[in-house]
């Protein structure tokens, strides 16, 4: 379909298919003890094995009028309440409990109980499956900060991603550019899926023959060889052009701030007076109302302007977990850490699978298919840690 300005929009995509099997593995199983090679040193050169076709739905475009301006508001602050408000608002509660905060938060968390407190029994079941850690970034790894561009993740927090890493495949999903979470991050070893898993790099696997995979062979900054899959690359000079758009109309809202995410774009809420959200809301809408294989969706204190396909974290997730040549979903036990709106599709994904973990990272209460939760980001640092302990354990006995 042709839009705007000459680009193109393909709901279906051809990519090229080099086998993309990723360590087998970093993560392993008790039958496989000795073995703790990491992602890093995955050298072989891949083998194309040709074309494959990737098709992707492409998902109806969600009218925005007034109403839905109004459910964007109300989203992004329940995605971020005040730290002294736990409880959701009565009208959205699915609780029967009395409405104060405590209860409203202990019954929460009787749902989503503590990834840390209920380790041994969660990783019970884990212990001879192929582990998987996907991470989100923002508000997971790193805290939230009012300037995107300083949202830096300590150090602690670098080590411990490098050492899960050591252990388990282990990927980066974030709503961000993906260049921009890589400088942030910096550990090669990693995969990196950016704009909400339409722009997903890893590193080259050792392959063994035969085995299919998705992508692109390309070469990274630094030379070395990789893979890359970029479901929605047709929607870029579109991005740039709403971009544009939307930074002409942030520049007359104080405090308003536009981040172009390459296949999204997001618009930042957090810095301007609650009293011009709905101007701002409204800005947006009448770009993105010219647009209609654009959608917006909420997180916190952020709208991110998405291209309309079915194309989100969970995929991303399922994607990573099926290249690396791993369909056998009784076999794989997938970690998922987020705290937002969007890691919610993420979150369905792991619940639809027999095995896994959903963990919300989150100090109030918020509607979630998480299975469990953790406060903020200095539980992460310490649900990885003892991931990491727990791991060295079980390779000793
Ligand atoms: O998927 P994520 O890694 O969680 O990325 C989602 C968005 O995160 C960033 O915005 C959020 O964090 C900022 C820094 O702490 C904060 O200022 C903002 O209010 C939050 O919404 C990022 O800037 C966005 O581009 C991402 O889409």
């Amino acid at each position: 379909m042709l839009l705007r300005n000459g680009c193109f929009f393909e709901v279906t995509i051809i990519v090229g298919a080099p086998p993309f099997k990723k360590a087998a593995m970093a993560s392993k199983s008790k039958t496989s003890k000795q073995n703790t090679t990491t992602n890093a040193s995955l050298s072989s050169p891949a083998t194309l094995t040709g074309a494959v076709h990737y098709s992707l739905k492409k998902i109806s475009p969600r009218k925005t009028d007034n109403k839905s301006i109004h459910e964007w508001l109300e989203s992004m602050k329940e995605s971020s309440p005040p730290r002294s408000r736990r409880c959701l608002r009565s009208d959205t509660s699915a609780t029967l409990e009395p409405e104060t905060p405590d209860t409203q938060y202990k019954a929460w968390k009787a749902r989503h109980p503590s990834a840390l407190d209920n380790f041994d029994r969660i990783f019970e079941v884990a212990d001879a499956k192929q582990i998987f850690v996907f991470l989100d970034y923002d508000g997971t790894l790193s805290p939230i900060v009012e300037d995107p561009e300083r949202a830096f993740m300590s150090d602690e927090m670098r080590n411990v991603v490098k050492e899960v890493a050591t252990f388990f495949v282990t990927a980066i999903i974030t709503g961000r550019r993906r260049e921009k979470v890589y400088e942030f991050v910096q550990l090669p070893e990693l995969y990196y899926a950016g704009s909400h898993g339409m722009d997903i790099m890893g590193p080259l696997p050792q392959t063994s023959n035969g085995v299919k995979t998705y992508g692109t062979k390309t070469l990274d900054g630094t030379g070395n060889e990789v893979v890359l899959f970029q479901p929605a690359n047709d929607i870029t000079c579109i991005m740039d052009e709403v971009y544009r758009l939307l930074e002409e109309k942030a520049r007359k809202i104080s405090g308003a701030r536009i981040e172009h995410n390459k296949f999204c774009v997001s618009v930042h809420f957090r810095c301007v007076k609650e009293e011009n959200w709905l101007h701002l809301a409204e800005e947006v809408n009448s770009v993105i109302k010219s647009y209609p294989n654009l959608y917006a969706t909420q997180g916190r204190k952020v709208l991110e302007i998405r291209p309309s396909i079915l194309w989100n974290k969970g995929r991303a997730l399922e994607f990573l977990i099926r290249t690396l040549g791993f369909a056998n979903r009784n076999g794989v036990f997938p970690i998922y850490i987020g705290d937002d709106q969007t890691d919610e599709d993420a979150f369905k994904v792991v619940a639809r699978r027999r095995h896994g973990l959903s963990i919300l990272v989150s100090d109030s209460v918020k509607e979630t298919h998480a299975s469990h939760s953790l406060q903020d980001p200095n539980e992460v640092l310490k649900f990885l840690q003892h991931l990491v302990k727990w791991r060295k354990m079980s390779v000793r006995s």
